[in-house]
Order: C-alpha cells, then sequence, then structure tokens
C-alpha cells in the first residue's frame, strides 16, 4: 500500500515538499524491552485522567518499549486501573488535583529516551515551571501537547536552543494561544504559519485538523489520512503518545511526527469504515493502530 500524502503549497524554493512517508522497519529478533524506548508521558490531572490512559496506550500500541505515565497522584490508580502495560509515577498533586511546582523533582535524573507532556493536565503556573524545567534541562526529545502548550502562551522564547529535538502537537486552538494570532487567520494560512513558527523556534510543529501539517521550518508535509469521526475528545492525546512511541525507536523529530499524523489518521479511518464515524471514538484508534502499522509493514 502506498501512503498518500497531498502535495503542500509552496513556500518558495527553500522548503522541501515531502510526499514518501519513512519506511518501518523490521523489530530487531535481539531486541529487548530497552532497544524500543523508554517513553514518559506526563498526563492528567483530576477530572482527566483518561487523556493520561490515551496517550500511555497511544504510545503502548506504537511499539514503545517501556511507557511511564506520570500523572498527580491523586489520579494514579484511575489511570494504572486502565492498562496493566505501563508503569504510573506518581507526581505530588494540589488541591485541585493538578501537579505542583514540586513535580519535576520526581523527574529529574530519569533516563527516559523521550518525555511527552501536556494531555489533561490543566494550565496553571506549576504546570508552566515544570514544563520550563523540562525544556532547560530535559536531555531526552520533548513532545509537548495540550496544556503543555498552553502554559507556554507569552513563554515561548526557552523552546529555541535545546539540544535535544521539541515537537509541538497544537490544534488551532492551541496555536491561537501560543502566536497569539485568531484561528481564522491560522487556519487561513496553515502551512505558512506552521513553517514560519518552526523555523523562528527550532521545533518540529504538528498543526493538527483535517490536513495536519507537519514541518520543521526546512520540510513540509500535510497529511490526508482522518475523518471527521475523529472529532471526539481523547484523539489528540492519543496522537501525543504514538509520536513519542516513534521518536524512543530512534525515528527523527520530522519522520516520527509525520508517521504518527498519517498512522493516526490512518487508524481513524480504518475505524471508520468498520464501525462508522458517529460511533467511533479515541478508544477505537486503539484498536486499529496495530493494522494501520501492519499495513506499512507489509511489502
Ligand atoms: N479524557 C480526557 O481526559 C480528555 C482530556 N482532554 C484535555 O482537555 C483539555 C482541554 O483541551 P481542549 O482541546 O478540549 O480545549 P481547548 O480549549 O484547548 O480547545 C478547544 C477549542 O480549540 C479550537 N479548535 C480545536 N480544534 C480545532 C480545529 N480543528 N479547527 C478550529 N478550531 C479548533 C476550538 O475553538 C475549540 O473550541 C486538554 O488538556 C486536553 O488534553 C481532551 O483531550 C479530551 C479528553
Ligand atoms: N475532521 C477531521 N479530519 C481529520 N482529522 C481530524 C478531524 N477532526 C479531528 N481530527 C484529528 O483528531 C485529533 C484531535 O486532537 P485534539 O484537538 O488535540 O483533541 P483532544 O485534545 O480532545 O484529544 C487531531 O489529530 C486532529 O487532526
Ligand atoms: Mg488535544
Amino acid at each position: 500500500m502506498t501512503p498518500e500524502f497531498r502535495q503542500p503549497f509552496s513556500l518558495g524554493d527553500a522548503m522541501r515538499r515531502v510526499t514518501e512517508l519513512p519506511p518501518i522497519g523490521e523489530r530487531d529478533p535481539q531486541g529487548h524491552k530497552g532497544t524500543y524506548g523508554r517513553v514518559l508521558i506526563v498526563a492528567g490531572s483530576r477530572g482527566m485522567s483518561g487523556a493520561g490512559a490515551l496517550s500511555g496506550q497511544g504510545a503502548l500500541r506504537s511499539g514503545a518499549g517501556l511507557v511511564t505515565v506520570a500523572c498527580p497522584d491523586v489520579v494514579a490508580p484511575i489511570v494504572a486501573g486502565v492498562d496493566p502495560c505501563y508503569l504510573t509515577l506518581w507526581l505530588p498533586s494540589d488541591r485541585q488535583g493538578r501537579v505542583t511546582a514540586q513535580a519535576y523533582d520526581k523527574l529529574r535524573g530519569r533516563k527516559d529516551d523521550v518525555i511527552a507532556v501536556g494531555p489533561g493536565m490543566g494550565a496553571s503556573p506549576a504546570l508552566r515551571r515544570l514544563v520550563l524545567s523540562l525544556l532547560a534541562h530535559a536531555s531526552a526529545p520533548l513532545v509537548i501537547d495540550a496544556d503543555g502548550l498552553n502554559v507556554l502562551a507569552g513563554h515561548i522564547e526557552p523552546l529555541a536552543g535545546r539540544a535535544a529535538a521539541t515537537i509541538l502537537t497544537p490544534h488551532p486552538g492551541e496555536f491561537s494561544r501560543l502566536t497569539g494570532r485568531s484561528i481564522a487567520a491560522i487556519q487561513a494560512d496553515r502551512e505558512e504559519m506552521a513553517a514560519r513558527f518552526a523555523k523562528e523556534h527550532g521545533v518540529v510543529l504538528v498543526l493538527k485538523g483535517p490536513g495536519t501539517v507537519i514541518t520543521d521550518g526546512t520540510s513540509l508535509a500535510v497529511n490526508d489520512t482522518g475523518n471527521p469521526g475523529m472529532g471526539t475528545g481523547g484523539s489528540g492525546d492519543v496522537l501525543t503518545g504514538i509520536i513519542a512511541a516513534l521518536l524512543g525507536q530512534g525515528f527523527e523529530p520530522f519522520d516520527a511526527a509525520r508517521l504518527g499524523v498519517y498512522l493516526h489518521g490512518r487508524a481513524g479511518d480504518l475505524a471508520a469504515e468498520d464501525i462508522g464515524m458517529i460511533s467511533m471514538t479515541p478508544v477505537d484508534l486503539l484498536a486499529w493502530l496495530p493494522q494501520a502499522f501492519l499495513e506499512l509493514a507489509t511489502p
């Protein structure tokens, strides 16, 4: 099966338009859980425990060797109960069930290959401190989503200059908060705005929504998998885990992002074919991810 990527519009001669997906190699017969990436997902808060579970399961279904979901201690037993295959790391919580400013102390010194942060965490100064600490001190690649992005609004300078990669996965509302531009202005010029932001801040930007744009400021792809059945809360949380897992398996950041977006959308299309767009939920994306991977792995 040849994955079909729509040709993005021209952003000038310097922009490389990417239409081919990177190949997914076979798993090393000698491989073990240490080979395929230790993925830490920092996510969830009271009322949004599902976000951590969905991201963790997205990473598990995408081949990560070891997945740990770090979440406020008040929701950790709930998150742990959803899936026995990831570990949980219990973070100190405040009265609203969100992480406290001491949360970073629990993450310091860990040996993760990739860290994803943000889904379902609730925006707070403590979360901003956590995300800024990760940006400043984490040596692993970072995937930042949802509330992890919201707390960076007005504080985006630390994005630039990291040694390791940073992937941001905003939907248009989150990108509007980050950039100060209206959603309408963003939607009118998605490729250009995403590419400019990525180049200026040295990140891979995944601007979600129909025709998700993936760009590192030099290369750009527009995804054509996915459907409105994915317009149900939690779909983006799954994507965060998928991209983190692919990064942990050694894909280059731009490749991990566009491959993850493709597979996520393809899982959605397979789910829609089977059970229809109306009834499908993000849990069905998890159920169809194996088929999406199999299609790419099969010559
Ligand atoms: N089960 C859970 O625990 C869930 C937790 N979630 C978390 O809930 C928090 C709030 O996230 P939300 O994204 O709902 O709220 P936001 O307020 O960030 O975004 C919603 C708004 O963004 C705009 N928007 C989003 N997608 C758009 C598109 N494709 N085109 C145009 N405008 C668009 C719209 O104005 C929309 O009302 C996040 O932390 C998120 O991770 C959600 O992911 C839902 C599931
Ligand atoms: N109409 C659509 N066509 C294609 N993809 C969609 C559509 N609606 C939603 N999606 C995808 O679903 C995901 C929604 O992510 P997000 O807005 O972060 O949701 P949440 O935070 O609730 O999980 C994105 O990957 C987006 O591209
Ligand atoms: Mg989201």
